[in-house]
């Protein structure tokens, strides 16, 4: 069942959380890893540029992943991955800033801190390359506006991905100033996934902007139809931590990362 704001309650509860966060007292100075430099590095190597997600369970999943997280992202970094997602959220993701931190000084590609940032403040919690944004989140009462943390962020030195779900909100991104744009298929309203989100949407980003497929995606297919569609890269967590079970990540992420030269 939806709440008044539409959203599914355990969207409710994670932004629930979200709003009783704090910060991290001292504010951020990142020397931050080039995501789009990763990215090219990825095509001109023959991967498909993939964002790895080190993602321990999550509302949708069942089961946790329990593996040291460090071991998991440097198998997804040997399975090709260009970059790596970390969940910091720890009420409903088991993630956790630390881990972050651990992962981070593990690996040389860009880290993506995937939370729910809804003020300045909340930036402050550990450094890395790259912070997501949330358009649905933000410009509401009670969270900070999309432009002003956008530019919180990028003073701190973060690159940012500018999350939408539709061609409205990728159209808000690139007013605010966003050049990575995600667009995740999962709708937040309804916990659902449909892959014809990307596609519905994609084409409402100009071309200067770097566009990220995020969620479902979990066969060479869905890779093909999302890059098909215009995607710059992916996103990709549950189909590589395999969280009901305990299959090797970097075999996960290399069928997805090798797509194109597989075929
Ligand atoms: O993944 C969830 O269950 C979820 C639930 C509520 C809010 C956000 C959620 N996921 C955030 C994400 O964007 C995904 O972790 C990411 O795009 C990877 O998706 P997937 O490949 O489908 O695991």
């Amino acid at each position: 069942m939806e709440s008044d704001a539409g959203l599914a309650p355990e969207v409710e509860s994670i932004l629930a959380a979200a709003r009783d966060r704090g910060g991290g007292g001292e504010r951020v100075a990142v020397d931050a890893r080039s995501l789009t430099d990763a990215f090219e590095a990825a095509e001109a190597d023959g991967r498909v540029p993939i964002i790895a997600e080190v993602k321990p369970t999550s509302p949708t999943t069942d089961g946790e992943r329990t593996d040291d997280p460090v071991e998991l992202a440097e198998r997804m970094v040997g399975g090709g991955a260009a970059a790596l997602s970390v969940l910091t959220e720890p009420e409903h993701f088991g993630g956790s800033a630390e881990t972050l931190e651990r992962v981070r000084a593990a690996v040389d590609v860009p880290v993506l801190r995937k939370d729910f940032v809804l003020h300045e403040e909340q930036l402050d919690a550990v450094e890395a390359d790259v912070v997501l944004l949330i358009v649905r989140f933000l410009d509401e009462a009670g969270t900070d506006d999309l432009d002003d943390l956008l530019a919180a962020a990028r003073d701190r030195g973060f690159q940012v991905l500018v999350e939408a779900h539709t061609a409205e909100e990728v159209e808000r991104a690139v007013a605010a100033g966003a050049d990575v744009v995600g667009v995740n298929n999962r709708d937040l309203a309804k916990l659902e996934v449909d892959l014809d989100t990307f596609p519905a949407a994609a084409d409402a980003a100009p071309e200067n902007v770097t566009l990220i497929a995020e969620s479902g995606i979990g066969t060479p297919d869905d890779v093909a139809r999302m890059r098909g569609a215009g995607a710059d890269a992916l996103l990709v967590g549950s189909a590589i931590m395999d969280h009901g079970g305990d299959s090797d990540v970097a075999e996960n992420a290399r069928r997805l990362t090798q797509a194109e030269t597989d075929t």
